[in-house]
C-alpha cells in the first residue's frame, strides 16, 4: 500500500494496520470540549495592560498548561496563503512529494506518514507529516519545495512572521518569571522546526488516532489550526476537545520551560483524533534550544525554599535520551530530575 495517506483516493473503509487495539481507541465518546481554553490578546500586551496579560499567560501555562493567542501581529491573509500552499502541497503528484520522503530525522526537509518508526510499529497512525528547518531561512531555503510556486515566499515570511510571534510570548513569558530580559533569546531558542500534519477523511475515527498522546519535547510550539477539530489535551483525568478559534494561534509550552521554570509551567499531553468529515492541515511551528546549550532551572528562580527538580542537561543528551525512550518526553525527562531527599 503507498504510504503517504495524502496520495490515497477512494477510501471506503479503514485499513487493519490503522486499527488501534481496544484500550488503546478513542471509541465512539462524544469527548466534551474545553470552554474555558485561556484567550490572551497580545495587542494589550503593549500598552497599559502588560503586566496583567502576563500574568494571564503565566495562569494559562500553571492551570491549563496551553493557551490561545489573538491579534498576534501575523495577518490574517498571511495565515491564510500559508495554510492554501500546505494544502496544495500535500495535493501535489505523489511522484513529486516522493522526492521529500524520509524517516531520517537529521534529513532537514522531509514528509513521512504516521510516526518516524512507521517500519517497525504495530499501527500506524492516520497522518501524514511534512517537516523542515527554518531559521536562519538563507541556510534552510534551498531544501524547501519549489512547487507550489510560491511556496518559499509565502512559507519564509510567515516562519519569520510566527518566530518574532514566539520571542514577543518567551519575552512576556521571561519578564513574568523574573529571569534575566533576554533569557529566551540566542541559542535556546535558535532552532525553528515547521511541522504540517495532515489527515485525510477517516472512515472510522473511534478506532484510530490521528497521533499519539504526547507533551512537546521543545522549548515552545504554537499551532495554526484549521477550522476542523482534532486537538485534545488530558486535562483532570479526562481527554478534552481543543477547538479551532479562528484566526487564533495555539501555544503549547514545550518540557523545556517545564524544566527553566523549575516546574512552573506544564507540559500539557495532548493527541489528536481523526474526522470523518473533512481533511484536516494545521500548521505547527516549534522553537529548540541549539544541542550544546546548557538547560537547567533559572537560577534566579531557586532559593533554599526551592530547590532544582532538574539537573542541568545539554539539548542533545535530552534528546537522544528522548529518542532513545521512542519520543517519550515525559518519560525522557524523568531521567534528568532530581529525586527528592
Ligand atoms: O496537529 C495538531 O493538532 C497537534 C500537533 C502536535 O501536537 C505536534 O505536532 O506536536
Ligand atoms: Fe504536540
Amino acid at each position: 500500500m503507498e504510504i503517504l495517506m495524502s496520495n490515497w483516493t477512494d477510501v471506503q473503509s479503514l485499513p487493519k494496520s490503522y486499527v488501534f487495539p481496544p484500550d488503546r481507541r478513542p471509541g465512539e465518546n462524544v469527548f466534551p470540549v474545553c470552554k474555558n481554553v485561556p484567550v490572551i490578546d497580545l495587542e494589550k500586551a503593549e500598552g497599559l495592560d502588560r503586566v496583567e496579560t502576563i500574568q494571564q499567560i503565566l495562569n494559562a501555562s500553571q492551570e491549563f498548561g496551553f493557551f490561545q493567542v489573538i491579534n498576534h501581529g501575523v495577518s490574517e491573509s498571511l495565515m491564510d496563503d500559508t495554510m492554501s500552499v500546505f494544502k496544495e502541497f500535500y495535493g501535489m503528484p505523489a511522484e513529486y512529494k516522493a522526492g521529500f520522503y524520509s524517516n531520517d530525522i537529521n534529513k532537514s526537509c522531509r514528509i513521512y506518514s504516521s510516526t518516524l518508526n512507521y517500519n517497525a510499529e504495530e499501527v500506524h497512525y492516520w497522518r501524514d507529516n511534512f517537516t523542515h528547518r527554518c531559521h536562519p531561512i538563507e541556510d534552510h531555503i534551498q531544501h524547501w519545495p519549489e512547487r507550489p510556486a510560491r511556496y518559499r515566499e509565502i512559507v519564509g515570511i510567515y516562519s519569520v512572521e510566527v518566530r518574532k510571534f514566539l520571542l514577543r510570548i518567551l519575552n512576556l513569558i521571561s519578564e513574568g518569571l523574573g529571569v534575566e530580559p533576554g533569557y529566551f533569546d540566542g541559542d535556546i531558542s535558535k532552532t525553528q522546526l515547521l511541522s504540517v500534519n495532515h489527515h485525510i477523511p477517516c472512515p472510522d475515527p473511534s478506532l484510530t488516532l490521528g497521533m499519539p498522546e504526547h507533551c512537546d519535547p521543545n522549548l515552545i510550539s504554537m499551532l495554526q489550526q484549521c477550522s476542523v477539530p482534532g486537538l485534545q489535551v488530558f486535562l483532570e483525568g479526562k481527554w478534552m476537545g481543543v477547538e479551532p478559534l479562528p484566526n487564533a494561534f495555539l501555544v503549547i509550552p514545550g518540557l523545556q520551560l517545564k524544566v527553566i521554570s523549575n516546574g512552573i509551567f506544564t507540559s500539557p499531553i495532548h493527541r489528536v483524533v481523526t474526522s470523518s468529515d473533512e481533511a484536516r492541515t494545521t500548521i505547527g511551528s516549534f522553537l529548540i534550544p541549539s544541542h550544546d546549550i546548557l538547560i537547567e532551572p533559572a537560577k534566579s528562580l531557586l532559593d533554599a525554599g526551592h530547590p532544582p527538580d532538574y539537573k542541568a542537561f545539554t539539548y542533545k543528551e535530552f534528546f537522544s535520551t528522548f529518542t532513545a525512550k521512542n519520543c517519550d518526553a515525559e518519560v525522557a525527562l524523568e531521567f534528568f530530575k532530581n529525586k527528592p531527599k
